[in-house]
């Protein structure tokens, strides 16, 4: 039995629920389906910023992709439900259920996605300007040339870019300035929830803390909810208030920021925490986890990880872990549940006593 990762404190802090979720990437003839998402259970609070880390391969883009039903064939959804509150309380749509009309009234005004690369996601012969005045033109026909130019400009300023770039073509930015300018224009409809897929990967270090402080400042500002997708957890541990880490196309962890920069509970987080120590602590060693990734047509039986975890018992390679809660994390592991049984056994014997 899986369980829901993420109990809600009420059910009034849900924005999207993910429930039970399978991605398959549809083989051909001579190739068989790979199943990249299994079982994924998650929900995303309102005003909360959500990262999702994991090494590559582990599922995070198909996930996000899944999602915000920018998913391509091959790849299906073949099992589960994606459920978007529009408002607090209220009754849920499925987005996997909706049809591609249905799916745009949500896009930008409810949700919208910042992917890493911003020249894939801005066109690149339409000047930023007319880009801006169709995205806010779709979701409100009635504003005026003179409003639109008004709440471009106000959008650009929001990242720190002068309201003369909007006269320019993307390619006439720099690559800093792009990822800005997209976004600012995730944010042109107000929407709940912006879906982050390594925004700042294709920019230099610098960049990459400017680019990150703004999302922070405006996310504090405006409130909207933050899913950040990275393979790089330090980024993660730095601003998102929980995180969910993905291996082998499962979710093996879920935890708030200090439990997973502090005290992980999974073998395969404190691995990824030993590779990537946090931006703001000391320089230590890193210790990269030894092996490589699964491939996902061919995963071990048991844990996924099992052959890669030093803490590995006979059982891991023989029965696949569920999600449990711990005292604090839920995690998906033989070895961390036992020892939780035992304090918690030992706990009862003593107050037996
Ligand atoms: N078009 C495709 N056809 C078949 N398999 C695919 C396709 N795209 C991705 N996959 C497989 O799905 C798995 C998960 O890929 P995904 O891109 O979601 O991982 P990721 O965690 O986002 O990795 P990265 O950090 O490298 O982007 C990988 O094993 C990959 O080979």
């Amino acid at each position: 039995m899986s369980i829901t990762p993420t109990p809600p404190s009420t059910a009034e802090d849900v924005l999207l629920e993910i429930r039970d979720l399978d991605v398959l990437y549809l083989g051909t003839e001579d190739s068989a389906n790979v199943k990249a998402c299994s079982d994924i259970n998650l929900a995303v609070r309102r005003g909360e910023i959500l990262g999702i880390a994991g090494e590559s391969a582990s599922g995070k883009s198909t996930l996000l992709n899944a999602m915000t039903r920018l998913q391509q064939a091959p790849a299906v959804t073949s099992r589960g439900s994606v459920i978007f509150h529009e408002h607090p309380g209220a009754d849920g749509v499925d987005l996997v259920g909706c049809d591609d009309r249905a799916m745009q009234r949500f896009r930008w005004s409810d949700i919208s996605i910042v992917m890493q690369s911003a020249m894939a996601c801005l066109n690149p012969v339409i000047r930023l300007r007319d880009q801006f005045f169709d995205v806010l033109r779709a979701h409100d026909r009635s504003l005026g040339r003179a409003r639109l130019q008004d709440r471009a400009a106000e959008l650009l300023q929001m990242v720190g870019i002068m309201p003369d770039a909007l006269n320019k073509y993307p390619h006439e930015l720099s690559g800093g300035m792009r990822q800005r300018a997209l976004i600012a224009l995730s944010l042109a409809c107000d929407p709940d929830l912006i879906v982050m897929d390594e925004p700042t990967t294709a920019v230099d270090v610098v960049m990459q803390r400017q680019i990150l402080n703004q999302i922070l400042r405006l996310q504090q500002e405006l409130g909207f909810a933050v899913v950040f997708v990275t393979h790089d957890l330090s980024l993660l541990l730095e601003m998102a208030d929980r995180i969910a880490i993905m291996y082998g196309g499962r979710i093996v962890e879920v935890a708030d920021g200090s439990t997973i920069s502090e005290n992980p509970q999974h073998p395969y987080t404190r691995g990824l925490r030993e590779a990537f120590p946090s931006l703001v602590s000391e320089r230590g060693k890193r210790h990269g986890i030894p092996g490589s990734p699964p491939d996902l047509r061919r995963l071990p039986s048991g844990c996924a990880f099992n052959p890669r975890c030093t803490e590995a018992i006979e059982l891991c390679s023989q029965v696949r872990p569920e999600l449990t809660v711990l005292p604090d994390s839920i995690a998906a592991c033989h070895v961390r549940r036992m020892e939780a049984d035992d304090i918690a056994a030992h706990t009862i014997l003593e107050e037996a006593r």
